[in-house]
């Protein structure tokens, strides 16, 4: 054990919680190959453990044992999978402050806002615990003489998951929970940057009585795990959150096994500012929008648009609102912004305000020098951002707010679509007949009216176009993992009605 893992540990109250192992059939598994790759804090850029790279046997072997969990799994009744569910919850509730640290430790982000994702994680977890006890069928009008027709739901099978850096525990329950209360076994895929908080929830989730084989969570090379997860016929559903570039891969890789498939992939969010906004109170709102979790959040307001009538009493409040907010080790007191995952995160960050700029874009604020280490990034304001720059195009996935002036509601539609992405879309006006307008107008998968926070388990949450396939939480999310059987009980002599 590092130097700094010791330290994490002591850190810990229950030191069990970080392991630097992979959880494969309810064992803590070494790398048969001995490959192993370090862990680091991004605030400090020093390892803080180290996770072992498996070899495709070890991958194998995880499906083999889900295959093998998955008959007693699904033979439970939906509310004995629910109590095993509720038992998760709660202990994710009760570790909440350890869960918390290791995020930080390994993801960068502000220790509030840890302690906010294991609740909202969490929230995931007890949703789908209800959920699975409502996985109807319904009854079908027969148009064949003396038979029964209906449909039950099924479990889709064995259902892996690959998932990102930004929110290491609730990218993971939002979809393990929905899988785990249909029915299905799991073999989870953390990014390499964030394996800790997966592992632990892999303890919590032993110790909640989740069976041997039915939560895994592999870790590896990542191109080389998701080809084997792909292609390996026996996982019948993936669900993916990442970038569209490698979404896009999973869906040509998944083709020869012709796989149920769930992508919750990138965003572009415009967030639209009416003329008749106060904008001190839409300027604050937009901050708020932009610089969550330093700007690496899907949801994060990527395209600022404000109506020119009120656009230079914006820019004037947006950057003095943006120049209180603090920049540092999430886990030193309170700051707002905490690092970037890691150096070429903040490369790519530089390189998107230095296209800006020299296509024409006004730097009003983001002093580099003032960065208190190698991984952060100050937050950025430009304006006059225009569609040829890359942070009009592309989600920037940093502290970077770009703002645009427009003059018409019809202008800021076709502005607002003028992406391949349709994940979120965030409106602020009181005028009733825009806000309809513009909703109806969005291709976005989701529309938040005059309110930053739009996510929860009861939310439909997913996008369309190019951000994605299926909706994760909320009335539907479970389906992902079901699949409707139908049935026609012929010859059952006369039946009335039918
Ligand atoms: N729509 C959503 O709900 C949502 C939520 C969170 C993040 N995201 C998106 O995720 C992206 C940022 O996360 P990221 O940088 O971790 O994304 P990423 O696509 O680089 O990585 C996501 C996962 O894919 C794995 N991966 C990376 N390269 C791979 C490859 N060649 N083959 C197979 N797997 C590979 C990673 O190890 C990780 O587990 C952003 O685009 C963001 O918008 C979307
Ligand atoms: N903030 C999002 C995750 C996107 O990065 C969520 O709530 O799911």
């Amino acid at each position: 054990m590092t130097t700094l893992s010791t330290a994490l540990v002591k850190r810990l109250e229950d030191p069990r919680l970080f392991r630097q192992y992979a959880y494969v059939n309810g064992k803590w598994t070494h790398g048969e190959g001995g490959r192993e790759e370090a862990v680091y804090d991004p605030a400090t850029s020093e390892a803080i453990g180290h996770i072992p790279l498996l070899e495709a046997n070890q991958i194998i072997a995880a499906v083999d044992a889900a295959e093998a969990a998955f008959v007693h799994w699904r033979a439970l009744r939906a509310d004995e999978r629910c109590e095993r569910l509720l038992a998760w919850y709660d202990l994710i509730q009760a570790n909440r402050e350890d869960l918390a640290t290791i995020m930080t430790l390994e993801q960068g982000k502000p220790l509030p806002d840890a302690r906010g994702e294991v609740e909202y994680g969490a929230s995931f977890v007890r949703w789908f615990a209800e959920e699975g006890k409502r996985t109807y069928g319904e009854t079908i009008p027969s148009h064949i003489p003396n038979a029964s027709l209906g449909t039950i739901k099924e479990p889709v099978g064995i259902a892996a998951m690959i998932t990102p850096w930004n929110f290491p525990l609730a990218m993971i329950t939002r979809k393990a929970a929905a899988a785990l209360a249909a029915g299905c076994p799991v073999i989870v895929k953390p990014a390499n940057e964030t394996p800790f908080t997966a592992l632990a929830l892999a303890e919590l989730a032993e110790r909640a009585g989740i069976p041997e084989g039915i939560f895994n969570v592999v870790l590896g090379e990542p191109a080389e795990v998701s080809k084997i997860l792909c292609g390996e016929p026996r996982i019948r559903a993936l669900s993916f959150t990442g970038s569209t570039r490698v979404g896009r891969l999973l869906i040509e890789q998944s083709a020869n096994t012709v796989k149920r498939l769930s992508l919750e992939l990138g965003g572009n969010a415009p967030f639209i500012v009416g003329p008749d906004m106060d904008p001190k109170e839409a300027a604050y709102a937009a901050v708020a929008a932009k610089f969550q979790t330093a700007g690496q959040d899907c949801l994060a307001a990527n395209r600022i648009l404000v109506h020119e009538s009120i656009h230079d009493e914006f820019v004037a409040q947006f950057t003095e609102r943006m120049a209180a907010l603090t920049v540092g080790n999430g886990l030193h007191g309170e700051v707002d912004l905490g690092p970037l995952i890691h150096r070429q995160a903040v490369e790519k960050a530089a390189a998107v305000v230095d296209d800006a700029i020299s296509k024409g874009a006004t730097l009003i604020a983001g002093d580099q020098s003032q960065a208190p280490g190698d991984n952060f990034f100050m937050p950025v304001l430009l304006t006059g951002v225009t569609p040829k720059m890359k942070v009009w195009r592309e989600e920037n996935f940093a502290p970077v707010a770009g703002i645009t002036a427009y003059s018409s509601d019809d202008e800021v539609i076709d502005m607002a679509n003028d992406t391949e992405y349709g994940l979120a879309a965030y409106i602020y006006t009181h005028d009733i007949r825009r806000i309809w307008k513009l909703m109806r107008a969005l291709e976005y998968g989701m529309v938040s009216v005059n309110s930053v926070k739009m996510t929860g388990p009861p939310v439909p949450f997913g996008g369309v176009k190019q951000s994605g396939l299926g909706r994760e939480g909320g009335a539907t999310g479970i389906d992902e993992y079901l699949e409707t059987k139908y049935y026609c009980l012929g010859a059952l002599g006369s039946v009335s009605g039918s």
